[in-house]
């Protein structure tokens, strides 16, 4: 039996995911508050155990990224010229979109899960990002589940930050090709008895 996987033009969501790639240099163009809501509304689907939705998004743009790159050297306890330089590190782009982790109560679905499904939004977020035209790169850092990192956030008791997803336009002229994946094949086996 063929299904579309054999087709000539490859189907959409395939595509989508075999082009994707990050973009760690960016520029100072940004979706909209409207085009980030019509696209979570599609990565808003991602299979959700119980549909607890555990998850929030929280847009960082202008001088909040200052605040959060003060609150990142504030947990680093750096001062001068380490502080600044880490202090920096938001501004790589015009918009952060912080993933937050925010597990509902439940007897039936761990945290664990709930996290995943957290993952999954930002991992479905990033690739309807970069369908759209742009430039993504998921960045965390030894710092992101600090106290000072937190409260700059308004995190409630419970939630974590999984990172955040730097987002920008995709520069004219890009790096060198970096495609370094490695076959993925070997990842998969089956069990059949
Ligand atoms: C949860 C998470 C955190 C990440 N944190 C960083 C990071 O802090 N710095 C970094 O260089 N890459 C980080 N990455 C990896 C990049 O987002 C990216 O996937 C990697 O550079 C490979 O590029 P590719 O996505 O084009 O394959 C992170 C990825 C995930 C899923």
């Amino acid at each position: 039996m063929s299904n579309s996987l054999d087709s000539p033009v490859p189907p959409p969501v395939l595509a989508a995911a075999q082009a994707r790639r990050s973009h760690s240099k960016v520029t100072e163009d940004a979706p909209s508050t409207a085009e980030l809501e019509r696209l979570l509304g599609a990565a808003g689907r991602v299979a959700d155990h119980s549909a607890l939705h555990p998850w929030r998004l929280i847009a960082l743009r202008g001088e909040s990224r200052a605040r959060l790159g003060r609150a990142l050297a504030d947990a680093a306890g750096l001062h001068g010229s380490g502080a600044a330089s880490l202090a920096a590190k938001p501004m790589r782009a015009p918009l952060l979109i912080a993933v937050v982790s925010s597990p509902q109560p439940s007897h039936k679905v761990a945290e664990w899960e709930q996290e995943a499904v957290a993952s999954g939004v930002a991992h479905m977020l990033s690739l309807l990002l970069h369908e759209a035209g742009w430039g993504v790169m998921w960045r965390t850092g030894p710092h992101t589940r600090s106290k000072a990192v937190a409260a700059m956030h308004g995190l409630a008791p419970g939630e974590k930050l999984l990172g955040w997803l730097y987002v920008g336009g995709i520069p004219d002229r890009l790096g060198s090709s970096h495609d370094k994946r490695a076959p993925l094949e070997h990842r998969l086996s089956t069990l059949e008895s």
